[in-house]
């Protein structure tokens, strides 16, 4: 019997790509979204039940309905500024709502979730690459009400004998090969998507924030991860629940860095074209560096990234503004 996976945010950006490898792999997939930040257009795999995280009866009828195997669970609120301005709307939608997610899930007897959690709840490491076992001391509320998450996880589990998967992302991005979902955030405030909004935009120029990091150009250096490796390491989590593994924490990124200014020039040789930016001040609360040792990922799951050469994720990313950019023209 096909089994069912409720995947909470699944009309988002991450959310909405793992729907696609779930339904490549025969997963029947229920999204649980509130589209207050997803599209209903990325839900292109499965049901949409529109529903929010905080409401507990329209929960408990998703469960019932449904009966998932396992959930998912990408809804949140994801934006680090926000958090510093509105830390009660974080704690509130992301870890206030996990908690009503898991009380619906124990009260169905549902007990296997995989959950995003960020490389944001490290903070600023001292060592890198980072590795699971070093210390998370997140440096704003965003991170925070996910490290509160990864702790009432594991509380749930103790109670009620749900395992978890906790998946710490570094920095998605990325669209699907075929163009048929992609990157949209609104407002979008990530690098990649702003570069190649200035190369098609010729009133948007990029700031970039800092080139005084102590780091090889001065500019930031981060991780990225293609969105459909992201899926897939999903994918594999739902299989390693699913086998009966432990609940277990994983980094997931390549152990690979790349600083602001190359991931500038790589989206010029991609797209052949010039990236209008100037140099501004830092923004607060950005680490200089965040890579991953995702040696455990492989390990434990068996999982490697494939698709997250650097001129692979923009190419990908191009690709899909070029076409959200034709479906704007049509309307
Ligand atoms: N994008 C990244 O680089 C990144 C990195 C690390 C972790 N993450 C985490 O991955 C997850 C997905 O990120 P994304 O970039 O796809 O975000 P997104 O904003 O594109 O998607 C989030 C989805 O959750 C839904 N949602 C939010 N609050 C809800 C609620 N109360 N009830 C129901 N639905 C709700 C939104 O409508 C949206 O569809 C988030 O949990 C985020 O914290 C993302
Ligand atoms: O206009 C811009 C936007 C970004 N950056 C820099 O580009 C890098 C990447 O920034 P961004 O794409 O905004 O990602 P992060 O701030 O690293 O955060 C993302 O990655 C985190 C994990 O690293 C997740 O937790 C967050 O949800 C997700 O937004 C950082 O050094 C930024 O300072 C600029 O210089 N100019």
């Amino acid at each position: 019997m096909t089994k069912t996976v409720l995947v909470t945010g699944g009309a988002g950006y991450v959310g909405s790509h793992s729907c696609k490898a779930f339904a490549e792999a025969g997963w029947n997939i229920v999204v649980y979204d509130n589209l207050s930040r997803g599209w209903r257009d990325f839900v292109q795999f499965g049901e949409l039940f529109e529903g929010d995280l905080l409401d507990a009866d329209r929960l408990n009828e998703a469960f019932q309905k449904f009966k998932p195997e396992a959930v998912v669970h990408f809804a949140a609120f994801a934006y680090v500024g926000e958090s510093v301005d509105q830390p009660g709307l974080y704690y509130e939608n992301n870890t206030l709502g996990t908690v009503r997610l898991l009380d619906a899930m124990a009260k169905a007897g549902t007990d296997k979730i995989i959950f995003s959690s960020t490389c944001a709840t490290y903070g600023v490491p001292t060592e890198m690459p980072i590795t699971e076992s070093m210390r998370q001391a997140p440096i704003n509320p965003y991170g925070m009400s996910k490290l509160f998450v990864e702790k009432v996880l594991d509380d749930y589990e103790t109670a009620h004998g749900i395992r978890s998967v906790k998946l710490r992302y570094f920095n998605a991005a990325g669209a699907s090969p075929d163009g048929e979902i992609g990157e949209r955030h609104d407002p979008e405030t990530h690098l990649i998507p702003l570069c190649i909004e200035g190369v098609l935009n010729d009133t948007f120029k990029l700031t970039i924030f800092g080139d005084d990091f102590d780091t090889r150009d001065g500019t930031c250096i981060r991780d990225y991860i293609h969105v459909m490796d992201l899926a897939d390491a999903h994918l594999k989590a739902l299989d390693y629940l699913g086998g009966g593994g432990a609940s277990d924490v994983f980094n997931l990124g390549t152990g690979t860095g790349t600083s602001v200014l190359e991931i500038v020039h790589a989206v010029e040789r991609v797209t052949g074209k010039p990236v209008p930016r100037e140099i501004g001040p830092r923004r607060p609360g950005d680490p200089p560096a965040l890579i991953a040792s995702a040696e455990k990922a492989a390990r434990v799951l068996g999982w490697k990234p494939v698709q997250s050469d650097v001129d692979n994720v923009i190419a990908t990313a191009y690709e899909w503004h070029l076409k959200e950019l034709g479906r704007k023209a049509a309307l």
